[in-house]
């Protein structure tokens, strides 16, 4: 397991303990006193057996004093990948969760995202979220902003001050008949979009990229689309929207787009239902649909805590991966109350036992199962797996450093032993930031905060 140019790579770092991730093959595979290597681009050089110290040393010239230990109760696994979050919406993250998705919209979150235009409250709220999601372990966000598109920039300018890796997506939506001032022109839209993914582009930042974001069929005339679409392809971008997250949501985009053969086909028509596109909710698909996601390559961000604190729906993930549709996992802030992918890990397993509560014959999905959805099921959504998701020579080396044990923690170790797979279900279970000891985005360390430098 070692990069075949090993010579002219040059290692920044050197980890060895236990490194617990997913492959395609297995759900949790756990490599136990192995070496982790980590060059000066923040790619991962080798990954070998912790015995072969002394020979790696001398491969790849470093200093087997230099190497970092990690503690007994540590393991180090793959950064979190948020698929579906709207950073906009963390100021209200908590409350506002007594109303359906349409009404919840129009009386809580239209009016919240018309406040974008003041760039100090944006500033407040977009430093919060990128602040807390990175303390909580997600290493990767697929953000919604909200459709001014200064905000938006500033959004990503803060993500990439921090060092997370972020998609950042101005919203786009040309109708709005509840909250009138919170909508844009259809060509001022398209200008607007032109001119931050332009923008963004211009900026060069190695981790955050734009995403073309319709937000979602209910708000956008098919002339927006149609835009949309074409900007998606001619600069080969990726594309993020909602998608049959309510029954009323369906059937009121059934009144809509009449001429369709399905909520999916209005995206897929309208060019934006790629293999770099990513849905989120998805609980109301038919089977068609689900077959047309696969053959598009198009993915489901399944958000768990939205689902059920909207009282949406369920979305069966088994049925999804049996339909061979990739998905990843999605707080949803604020229709999701927690910015936390653990929650997310956690109430997908819920849901999953509420299928199998309703049907004993139901296959539960497992917690390894999830711990792949969370890592490296969300890089796959994201199309990014050829560079995170899992711990893979070449791959950035995108990190948590867990500390089962840690002081003041919220986990209690009895009588667990230090079988890693059981440490893993604890901190999965039970963990939270203060178990997170250390966060790595492409190689670089990012928590602890460096506050000095950065607010
Ligand atoms: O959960 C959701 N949050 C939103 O902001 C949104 N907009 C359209 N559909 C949506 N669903
Ligand atoms: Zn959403």
């Amino acid at each position: 397991m070692t990069s075949s140019n090993e010579s002219a790579v040059d290692i920044s770092h050197v980890y060895r303990g236990t490194f617990v991730h997913s492959t395609y093959q297995k759900p949790v595979d756990i490599l136990e006193d192995f070496l982790v290597g980590v060059d000066v681009d923040g790619k991962i050089a080798f990954i070998e057996s912790g015995q072969e110290v002394d020979s790696l040393s001398q491969r790849w010239s470093f200093e087997v004093s230099a190497v970092t230990h990690l503690g007994q109760h540590e393991f180090f696994m793959p950064g979190m990948v948020d698929t579906h979050i709207h950073a906009s919406q963390y100021s209200f993250a908590g409350t506002a969760l007594d109303l359906p998705l349409l009404e919840w919209l129009n009386t809580y979150t239209f009016p919240v995202e018309a406040r974008y235009k003041d760039l100090g409250f944006a500033r407040n709220v977009y430093t919060h979220v990128v602040k807390r999601t990175l303390r909580n372990g997600t290493t990767t966000a697929c953000y919604f902003a909200t459709i001014n598109t200064d905000a938006s920039l500033l959004l990503a300018q803060i993500a990439n001050d921090f060092g997370q890796r972020a998609l950042v997506g101005k919203v786009c939506m040309d109708i709005n008949n509840f909250v009138p001032n919170y909508k844009e022109m259809p060509e001022e839209s398209q200008k607007e979009t032109t001119r931050f993914i332009a923008e963004l582009l211009k900026r060069e930042y190695l981790l955050v990229k734009p995403v073309v974001t319709p937000r979602f069929a209910v708000s956008c005339s098919s002339t927006l689309l149609n835009h949309l679409g074409e900007i998606a392809q001619n600069n080969h971008l990726h594309i993020q929207s909602h998608i049959s997250e309510t029954k009323d949501e369906v059937q009121l985009v059934k009144e809509l787009f009449p001429d369709y053969d399905s909520y999916t086909d209005i995206y897929h028509k309208h060019n934006l239902l790629t293999d770099k596109t990513v849905m989120a909710h998805g609980c109301h698909l038919t089977d068609e649909e689900l077959n047309l996601f696969r053959v598009s390559g198009a993915s489901i961000a399944h958000c768990p805590n939205s689902n059920i604190s909207l009282c949406s729906g369920m979305l069966d993930v088994r049925r999804v991966l049996n339909h061979k549709v990739k998905l990843g996992l999605g707080t949803d802030v604020a229709g999701g109350y927690s910015p936390s992918m653990l929650d997310a890990v956690r109430k997908t397993l819920d849901t999953s036992k509420i299928f199998t509560i309703q049907d004993s014959q139901y296959q539960t999905l497992t917690f390894q199962e999830v711990f792949r959805l969370a890592t490296l099921g969300g890089s796959q959504a994201l199309s990014l797996d050829e560079q995170i998701g899992n711990f893979e020579v070449g791959k950035d080396f995108d990190a948590l450093r867990v500390n089962t044990a840690a002081a003041g923690g919220p986990i209690d170790l009895i009588d667990t032993g230090e079988e890693p797979e059981k440490l893993l279900e604890k901190f999965l279970n039970l963990g939270d930031d203060r178990n997170i000891v250390e966060v790595y985005v492409a190689g670089r360390r990012v928590v602890p905060f460096v506050e000095s430098t950065l607010v």
